[in-house]
């Protein structure tokens, strides 16, 4: 599991930030993780103490029950779309291509962050790489598949763990009923041809690149914000 606990004040100021781009009547995407924890607050507050009227989409059931504290009306894309999506990232490079799923949530995150208008990424510092795969790239896959979907991972040059749970036995089970494996390439050359590879295995349910749609990048520093 990641460590979530550092740079609080970096994700914050980036969540924060990010919470500025919000208007009045928008629907919005909910990423996952510890620095969209704070754009969601800063939403909720925003509708409390501005009035503002907007609703969200959330993308786990973490998103779900920040929401929900912060008396965020919630609605799905069924009856919606989203005007602005606000997501962290494991890693952005200077393409404005991510790794997520962390947290085990970017298959949902892929939906809605590629459904909306505009999709803004808000990082610490230590996120900001200049090519994409140090950190692991997160596959979701049904259960029955994962031998398989390991054996052609492997093929592909990655070395493959199934991600175990903490304080439960056994793997990680996502908010679909799903394994994630976490495949670490030595080299991803081209992010857009990995994701739509990963995508082709049979059993594979999403990978976390993303390599579409990134309008905005925030960057949380201890003191403030940049914006790329
Ligand atoms: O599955 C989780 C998500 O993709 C997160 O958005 C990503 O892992 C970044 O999370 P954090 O802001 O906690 O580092």
């Amino acid at each position: 599991m990641k460590d979530t606990s550092s740079n609080s004040s970096a994700k914050k100021n980036a969540g924060y930030k990010a919470a500025e781009y919000v208007e009045d009547g928008m629907v919005l995407g909910l990423g996952t993780g510890s620095t969209t924890h704070f754009f969601i607050e800063k939403v909720g507050m925003r509708i409390k103490e501005e009035g503002i009227n907007v609703m969200g989409i959330p993308t786990s059931f973490q998103s779900l029950l920040i929401a929900k504290q912060w008396n965020i009306p919630i609605t799905t894309l069924e009856e919606h779309d989203i005007d602005l999506s606000v997501d962290g990232a494991d890693e952005v490079d200077s393409d404005f291509n991510l790794i997520k799923g962390g947290g085990a949530a970017h298959t949902k995150e892929k939906i809605v962050d590629y459904a909306a208008d505009k999709f803004i990424v808000i990082v610490d510092e230590s996120k900001v790489v200049d090519e994409l795969g140090n950190f692991p790239v997160p596959v979701e896959v049904l259960p029955d598949a994962s031998r398989m979907v390991i054996k052609e991972l492997e093929d592909m040059g990655a070395s493959c763990e199934i991600r175990m749970a903490q304080r439960k036995d056994g793997p990680v089970i996502t908010d679909n009923g799903n394994f994630v494996i976490d495949a670490k390439f030595d080299k991803i050359e081209s992010p857009a041809h990995l994701e739509i590879d990963l995508n082709a295995i049979p059993g594979v349910v999403e990978n976390g690149i993303f390599s579409q749609m990134v309008d905005k990048v925030i960057i949380g520093t201890d003191d403030g914000t940049k914006e790329l």
